[in-house]
């Protein structure tokens, strides 16, 4: 395992605690998490509803602040950075896909993999375009509208949207939940490979013991804290774990 100072951390958390609300409504999401995404490897979080595995990401992403506690991506410290360097933080250095594609209808499939740096002002590297389209399996869809292609090639246009500007650290959340299970288990395929042969970091929330078995590890977090981890995960012991804790999602 490795340790919060550890070179190999893409993100970590020391003490990381988030509450929602006050006095009686008050609601401690988080409580206390110390957390390394480890580079290079593809981490799934799971646990059952409302147990904090979307406030753990969406802290770690600079998307929401800490109540206490400490986090950071790569050496840069989060907790204390103000909104519109958090933004240009997300916007340098984190990828993300979510359940809906978010694909804008009227670009084609490369207009929309390119927006983001096209927005910043700044060139995508051919080279890795290529790279990410050629692996991502894309090559005959670019000039394809959204509507024109299935939903697993859609996510497909989305993950390598999140790619093309090379991010340390992709967030993943339930990106297979509007696909059925084949084109699910494409998609998790080519996040696979964006780990194994183009050396991303993902970080994938889910509740689905088969898609968290494409990962290198999973972290299961219970009533806000990290309660449990299984390396090299299969569907089964997956399963097996979540039966353990409190009222895991069926669905
Ligand atoms: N903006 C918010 N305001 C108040 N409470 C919130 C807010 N966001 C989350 N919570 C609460 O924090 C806890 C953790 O929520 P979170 O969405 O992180 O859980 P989750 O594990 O991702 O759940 P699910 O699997 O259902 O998506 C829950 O009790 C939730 O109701």
């Amino acid at each position: 395992m490795v340790d919060a100072a550890d070179g190999r951390a893409a993100a970590r958390a020391l003490g990381l605690t988030k509450a929602y609300g006050q006095g009686d409504t008050r609601v401690v999401a988080l409580d206390a998490v110390d957390v390394v995404i480890e580079r290079g490897r593809f981490t799934a979080i799971m646990g059952p509803s409302g147990s904090g595995k979307s406030t753990l990401m969406h802290c770690l992403a600079g998307l929401d602040t800490a109540t206490s506690g400490q986090i950071w991506i790569g050496d840069t410290e989060l907790t204390g950075l103000g909104d519109r360097q958090l933004t240009r933080l997300r916007r340098d250095r984190v990828g993300f896909v979510f359940q809906a594609f978010n694909l804008l209808p009227t670009l084609t499939a490369e207009e929309n993999i390119t927006l983001p740096a096209d927005i910043a002002g700044r060139r995508t590297d051919p080279a890795w375009l290529r790279q990410v389209v050629e692996t991502l399996g894309l090559g005959d869809r670019l000039r394809h509208r959204p509507h024109e292609l299935s939903g697993g090639q859609q996510q497909r246009v989305a993950v390598a949207r999140a790619l093309a500007a090379r991010p340390e650290l992709i967030f993943a959340d339930e990106p297979t939940g509007n696909l059925d299970s084949r084109a699910g288990a494409e998609v998790l395929g080519f996040l696979r490979r964006s780990v194994d042969e183009l050396a991303q970091t993902v970080v994938m929330v889910t509740h689905d013991p088969a898609a968290a078995s494409y990962a290198d590890l999973v972290l299961f977090l219970a009533d806000g804290r990290l309660v449990d981890r299984l390396d090299q995960p299969t569907a089964d012991a997956v399963l097996a774990r979540m039966s353990g804790f409190d009222g895991p999602r069926t669905s």
